[in-house]
């Protein structure tokens, strides 16, 4: 069974407040693109897990994501056959779009249909919180809004059509870094996530470009100003906005015709401030297919 672990971009990111826990309280516009990692999943005689992936710096042991969604599953229903898992990425590691994350999403879904579980998605989704916050998230995908820690879902009517360039620049921001040092208080600008419900009930894509904001952007723009440069490229060359996505470093801008995001696409390539830049667009389907 081949399953596509589907990037996230967050369109709005609030940080309300620190929960007692350690974690946060988030209110953040979630959009799911068409960026993916492939998940090759089958049954194996022997007991046991075995995970391989096509990158040597993301580990394949217990540490990974997808293996800890398949054990906890596993665990919890007494699956006694083995599983053989394959993970080949291509959702650029620790850049703020979900990776792993969206990984272990698609390891519940595969392990709930691979031994018939029967669980429902809703399900799937109270369990996926275990591995990480935007894992229910990324069990639902779509654009939504997440709230709580990011595990409390609205599913949102889908966006106008439009185009997302994805530029990474080469440097890798921890998430558990980012929340630990943003400063609460001194928040200059929280974004109008309110509005930008309106704007997406009312399908108003300028409008709702025009309110993105992210308040992990201005600490991690000025440890690595190069985010900036990316955003500036995107926007000179057309995009309606350009932003971080969560906890960086990778910027996305939105554009409402393909051609200008190419024409974006071929300057920010020459331009060498990114590592990664990939051409794409939004992606509303929700069947897992
Ligand atoms: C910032 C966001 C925005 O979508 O995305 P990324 O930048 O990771 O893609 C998310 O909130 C990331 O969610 P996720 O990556 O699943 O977080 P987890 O693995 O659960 O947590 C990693 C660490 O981040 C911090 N954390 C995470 C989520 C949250 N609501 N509050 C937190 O304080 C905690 O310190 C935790 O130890
Ligand atoms: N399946 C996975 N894919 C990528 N990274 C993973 C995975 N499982 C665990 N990790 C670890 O999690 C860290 C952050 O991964 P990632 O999900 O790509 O970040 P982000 O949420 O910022 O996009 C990596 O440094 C890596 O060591």
């Amino acid at each position: 069974m081949r399953l596509r672990a589907m990037a996230k971009i967050n369109l709005g990111l609030d940080v309300l407040r620190k929960r007692e826990d350690g974690y946060h309280e988030v209110r953040m516009i979630m959009q799911t693109i068409q960026m993916y990692d492939l998940l090759d999943i089958r049954k194996k005689s022997e007991t046991g897990i075995v995970l391989s992936t096509n990158l040597p710096y993301v580990p394949s042991d217990e540490r990974n994501l997808v293996y800890k969604a398949a054990k906890l599953l596993m665990d919890e229903f007494d699956v006694k056959e083995g599983l053989s898992m394959k993970l080949t990425k291509s959702i650029p590691v620790a850049a703020g779009m979900a990776g792993g994350s969206s990984d272990a999403a698609a390891a519940f879904v595969g392990v709930n249909r691979l031994f018939r579980l029967g669980l429902s998605e809703e399900e799937l989704m109270k369990r996926a919180v275990q591995v990480g916050a935007d894992v229910p998230y990324c069990v639902m995908r779509g654009t939504a809004l997440a709230e709580g820690i990011g595990e409390k879902l609205t599913s949102l009517p889908g966006l106008p059509r439009c185009y997302v360039l994805v530029g990474k620049p080469g440097i890798n921001v921890s998430t558990k870094l980012a929340y630990d040092n943003l400063k609460l208080d001194s928040i200059q600008k929280h974004p109008d996530i309110d509005g930008m419900l309106r704007d997406i009930e009312n399908q108003d894509l300028k409008s709702l470009t025009s309110k993105m904001e992210n308040v992990f952007e201005p600490g991690i723009i000025r440890q690595y100003p190069v985010i900036q440069e990316i955003k500036d490229l995107m926007e000179a060359n057309g995009a309606l906005k350009a932003m971080m996505s969560g906890s960086g470093p990778t910027v996305f801008g939105i554009f409402d015709d393909r051609a200008k995001m190419r024409e974006a696409a071929e300057v920010l390539k020459q331009s060498h401030l990114a590592k990664t830049v990939f051409a794409t667009q939004i992606y509303n389907r929700k069947d897992h297919a």
